[in-house]
């Protein structure tokens, strides 16, 4: 069993206030080349639920569940809202905390949901001396307390449906998109992030047939990123005679801002106006497998860290190399 003076939970962030929307954008989007009128959509979208995105609580949430289960001190850092990484990392350092296990709220391999969030760690740990060693615990995608948790909330959403439409409604697996030519150097041998969703998305399904498809794309039209699009696929399946669909978020761990508003508000309008009986699975959350499983990966012998080479940074033409 490694031995770990505190858990850091690393998460994305997200704005709490109105004024902190825009703010928060440009700490995402610096450098990456994202044209400002699909800045300015995803802007509404916050400001249209008051400016506050929901993943802060959810990070909170998680915080509170896990505290009577890991029996450590628990510190919470982002990459792009407050609290701030460096803030919790000088925190830690003042608390005396020598050896950090992460925990990341990203389940699966590629630059945008590994190596960027390594990347932040070290930044925050190079501006705080005498800042603790972290070790980011294993990916966890394939992790049987966080397949029970999506396959109960799958099962409950399947029941969600009109009883007449649960025996063929189809389970559709979503995850965000990322650039194509991220994908492809995702993991250590290339191609890891699609390969992982669709081995959790499978388990999840058993014996039903199931799609996994892409949402919430970002960056410049020209750049291709993963497709179908979810909403796309909806009206293929409509074509097919689809009457039926459960939305199932693999690809995330909380009901973020992706996931309410990519899936609940646009991709549920595009199934009323297609016809389509359509719920959505709620993501892990704090269901108290996944919980518990945050206490498993504590108990593992300390993981391996990535290799240097997998997950590179993309290269994007007329941006720094990397952000941190
Ligand atoms: C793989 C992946 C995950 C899953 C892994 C993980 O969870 O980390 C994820 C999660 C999230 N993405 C989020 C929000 C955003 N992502 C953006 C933009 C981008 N995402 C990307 C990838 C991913 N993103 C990429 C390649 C870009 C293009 C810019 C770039 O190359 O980096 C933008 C910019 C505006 C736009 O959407 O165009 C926003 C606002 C939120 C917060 C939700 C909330 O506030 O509740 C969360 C959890
Ligand atoms: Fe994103």
């Amino acid at each position: 069993m490694a031995q770990y003076d505190a858990l850091l939970v690393v998460s994305f962030g997200g704005p709490e206030k109105p004024e902190d929307v825009m703010p928060f954008l440009e700490n995402v989007v610096r450098g990456r080349g994202v044209p400002r009128e699909r800045l300015l959509e995803v802007e509404a979208h916050y400001q249209g639920v008051g400016g506050v995105s929901p993943i802060n609580r959810q990070c909170r949430e998680l915080i509170a569940a896990l505290e009577p289960v890991v029996g450590l001190p628990i510190y919470w850092g982002n990459r792009n809202w407050h609290p701030f990484l460096a803030d919790t990392m000088r925190r830690m350092a003042a608390d005396g905390v020598r050896r950090a296990a992460a925990f990341v709220t990203a389940a699966y391999s590629s630059y945008s949901s590994c190596r960027q969030y390594l990347d932040d760690i070290a930044a925050a740990q190079a501006q705080v001396p005498g800042a603790p060693r972290v070790v980011r615990l294993r990916h966890y995608y394939d992790h049987p307390g966080f397949l029970a948790a999506m396959t109960e909330h799958t099962q409950a959403a399947l029941e969600r449906l009109p009883e007449a439409h649960r025996g063929d409604a189809r389970l559709v697996f979503t995850a965000h998109s990322i650039p194509v030519s991220m994908a492809a150097t995702a993991g250590p041998s290339g191609g890891a992030y699609e390969a992982q969703l669709r081995t959790a998305a499978a388990r999840v399904a058993g014996e039903r047939p199931f799609d996994l498809v892409w949402q919430s794309r970002s960056g410049p039209p020209q750049v291709p990123w993963l497709e179908p699009d979810v909403c796309d696929h909806l009206t293929a399946l409509a074509s097919e005679g689809v009457k039926a669909v459960v939305l199932v978020p693999i690809g995330f761990v909380s009901d973020h801002m992706e996931v309410v508003y990519d899936l609940d508000t646009e991709a549920a309008a595009a199934a009323r106006e297609l016809g389509i009986h359509l719920t959505r699975a709620a993501t892990a959350g704090t269901h108290p497998r996944f919980v518990s499983m945050v206490r498993e990966l504590l108990d593992e012998p300390e993981p391996a860290a990535c290799p240097a080479t997998c997950c590179p940074a993309p290269r994007r033409p007329g941006a720094p190399a990397s952000r941190s």
